[in-house]
């Protein structure tokens, strides 16, 4: 974090994103007063930040470390004019879904632009990250990017940008899947008559324990399955449900496929 201390980090669009890098960052050492902070309503958590230092709505400093860009893909075009007199040598990192490289430099000219697709696990230093930079990006822009990303996560190097879009749909969204997976879980407690607190107690419990033994055993997910399925148990017949053609896996693919879509289309 010495550099970004040293030169400053100018953050545009500090929400849901935006502030869990933050979060992550601070906790490795980024230290608030090196934080120039836009978003044009700031909560309790930028309040707090400003009290310990960090430039809230201040005036830009002229040459930050680097530019993070975490504003909604619909306000992109309205921030990108107001950054274009940014100097040329600042490189400039974007989380949004669908906005493209080459949009970013017709917008800023010729400079290092790195896109990134983090997602919200960050918060507690597991997301993961995919970066992939333009041609002006060298291998400096590149490791720095991969230094911020890593303190949160994993990162991983995008071969083309095309894949983004793909990524955004599997990792960018994921985790709202497997949010999504776990309220199911506890609906499904309750329908079978369970009283609330331990219906919320259970699914909570058996996502978050299952996802950390498939990251802490690096065994195949689907070996882990197989596990926990006795023959002719009850795991087998749950499984004959959720494994029918029409089932999880199909919807999953379904709804990666629109989530990916929907990314083409932000950035068109
Ligand atoms: N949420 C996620 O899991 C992920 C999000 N992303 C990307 O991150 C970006 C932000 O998403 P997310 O954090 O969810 O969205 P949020 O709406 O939570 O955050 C965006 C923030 O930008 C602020 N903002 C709006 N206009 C401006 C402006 N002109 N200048 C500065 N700030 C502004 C918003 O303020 P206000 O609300 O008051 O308008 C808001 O606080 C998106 O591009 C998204 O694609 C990428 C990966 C994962
Ligand atoms: O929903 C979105 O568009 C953003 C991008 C990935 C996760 N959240």
């Amino acid at each position: 974090m010495k550099d970004l201390n040293d030169g400053g980090v100018l953050v545009v669009g500090c929400g849901r994103m935006g502030g869990a890098l933050l979060d992550g960052w601070i906790a490795q050492g980024l230290q608030p007063a090196s934080l120039w902070i836009e978003d044009p309503h700031p909560g309790d958590r930028l309040l707090a930040l400003a009290a310990q230092g960090a430039h809230v709505n201040a005036p830009r400093p002229a040459r930050p470390a680097v530019v993070l860009l975490a504003v909604k893909p619909q306000m992109m075009a309205e921030v990108l004019a107001g950054l274009a007199a940014l100097p040329a040598d600042v490189p400039v990192l974007s989380v949004a879904a669908g906005v493209s490289l080459q949009q970013y430099g017709a917008a800023l000219g010729d400079r290092p632009i790195i896109r990134a697709m983090p997602n919200t696990p960050a918060l507690v230093g597991r997301g993961i990250t995919a970066i992939i930079g333009n041609d002006h990006a060298g291998p400096g822009h590149l490791a720095l990017a991969t230094r911020m990303f890593s303190a949160v996560g994993e990162v991983v190097a995008l071969e083309a940008e095309a894949q983004i879009d793909a990524v955004t749909a599997i990792s960018g969204s994921g985790p709202a899947y497997l949010f999504l997976f776990a309220e199911a879980l506890e609906q499904a407690a309750r329908a079978l008559g369970l009283p609330e607190a331990l219906a919320r107690q259970l699914a909570r419990g058996t996502v978050g324990g299952a996802a950390a033994m498939m990251v802490a055993s690096g065994r195949d997910a689907a070996e882990l399955r197989r596990e926990v399925t006795s023959p002719a148990g009850t795991t087998a017949a749950a499984l004959a449900v959720l494994m029918r053609p029409d089932g999880l896996p199909d919807l999953i693919a379904q709804a990666a496929e629109a989530a990916r879509d929907r990314s083409v289309a932000l950035g068109q």
